[in-house]
């Protein structure tokens, strides 16, 4: 039984994120042509929130995360235009992007705004969530990373988005790192503590392929709105895939209002061509699961493995050691001379 529903006619609102996550994957290089095909498909699927954004937000395009092949203001746009149902969401990261950035985002269409902090740091979305909603748009929180901190803290962290204007506390596991039960009382106690106050949703990674179980879990333990990304189409491993979860939940009987027949040819069809290659589950991938890192390290982790001739499952798993957290790529690069200094002391 899920304890409340989203609205009159769905149980839990999907969601997708693949053309942001996706961007990690995709090393932000989507085209104007890409985004709109994918727009169509997800929109003529019934998605009803599609993300639009470089994969670290708003702003994120930069020597440090990677430049986008378009501008993100333009994908945007584009999404805006092509959608027919579907709410344009837009993700971003306090200190990665600025305030103004936003309000661009609203003229181009978009009608989301996500804020993203690391979980124990909410407090520094507060201007950003009151700002989103003076400009009349619907509001998300992101607390990242929240395998890292009991379910206690998270309740609070999400307390302080809530006072700030936050409409929908998400937890994520931007770390694919989470399992089952951990999901549920992390999601619990944010709904002990928000009450009939704000929304819960639920962000996972696959990269201990859980993420669909999870996500049900989620839902389960009162969390409306679901992220997934159509083929997995995100970082580490994927997100959760939302072909997978509309068919689990019409089985379910978790009314989503997306159509699993369509969803899953928009995936074969549309976004499947626009990705480089499968998000798979290897081992860098299953390396941050396990370890508990951040899935948009992992093209990163490939790179300084590379670079430095190292082993990237070595990187991932010092990097989790370390407690990295989103901002701290370069540290990578530490990691990587770290491992290649051990190894050329021992030769
Ligand atoms: C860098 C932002 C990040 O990709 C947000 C997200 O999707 C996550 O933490 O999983
Ligand atoms: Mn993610």
């Amino acid at each position: 039984m899920l304890p409340k529903t989203f609205s009159d006619t769905l149980d839990i609102r999907i969601t997708d994120t693949s053309l942001r996550d996706g961007s990690h994957h995709k090393r932000h290089q989507f085209t104007a042509d890409e985004v709109r095909a994918i727009v169509a498909a997800l929109d003529g699927a019934g998605v009803p929130v599609i993300e639009v954004t470089h994969g670290d937000g708003l702003g994120g395009s930069s020597f440090n995360y990677g430049f986008s092949r378009t501008p993100e203001q333009e994908l945007i746009t584009i999404a805006a235009e092509t959608a027919r149902q579907a709410k344009i969401a837009v993700l971003m990261l306090p200190g990665v992007g600025v305030k103004e950035d936003i309000a661009i985002a609203r003229d181009n269409g978009a009608s989301v705004c996500r804020i993203a902090t690391h979980c124990t740091e909410a407090d520094v979305a507060v201007q950003h969530f009151g700002l989103a909603r003076d400009l009349g748009l619907e509001t998300v929180g992101f607390l990242m990373m929240a395998h890292s901190q009991p379910p206690e803290v998270l309740a609070k962290q999400a307390r302080i988005m809530v006072d700030a204007g936050c409409q929908c506390v998400y937890v994520v596991d931007s770390a694919g790192a989470l399992v089952l039960e951990q999901v549920g009382e992390r999601v619990e106690a944010i709904a002990a503590e928000l009450g009939d106050d704000a929304q819960i949703g639920f962000h996972g990674h696959e990269n201990l392929d859980v993420a669909v179980a999870n996500s049900i879990i989620a839902a389960r333990a009162g969390a409306v709105q679901i992220d997934g990304s159509t083929r997995r189409f995100g970082a580490g491993a994927g997100n959760t895939p939302v072909e997978a979860l509309v068919g689990v939940c019409d089985k379910l009987g978790i009314r989503t209002g997306v159509d699993f027949f369509r969803i899953v040819d928009a995936a074969e069809d549309v976004v499947r061509p626009a990705m480089p290659e499968e998000c798979r589950l290897d081992r860098l991938a299953l390396m941050m699961g396990y370890a508990g890192v951040y899935s948009s390290f992992l093209k990163h982790a490939y790179h300084q493995a590379e670079r430095y001739g190292v082993s990237g499952a070595e990187i991932l798993i010092r990097a989790g050691a370390r407690k990295l957290v989103g901002g701290q790529e370069d540290q990578l690069i530490d990691i990587a001379l770290e491992l290649r200094r051990e190894a050329a002391a021992s030769a």
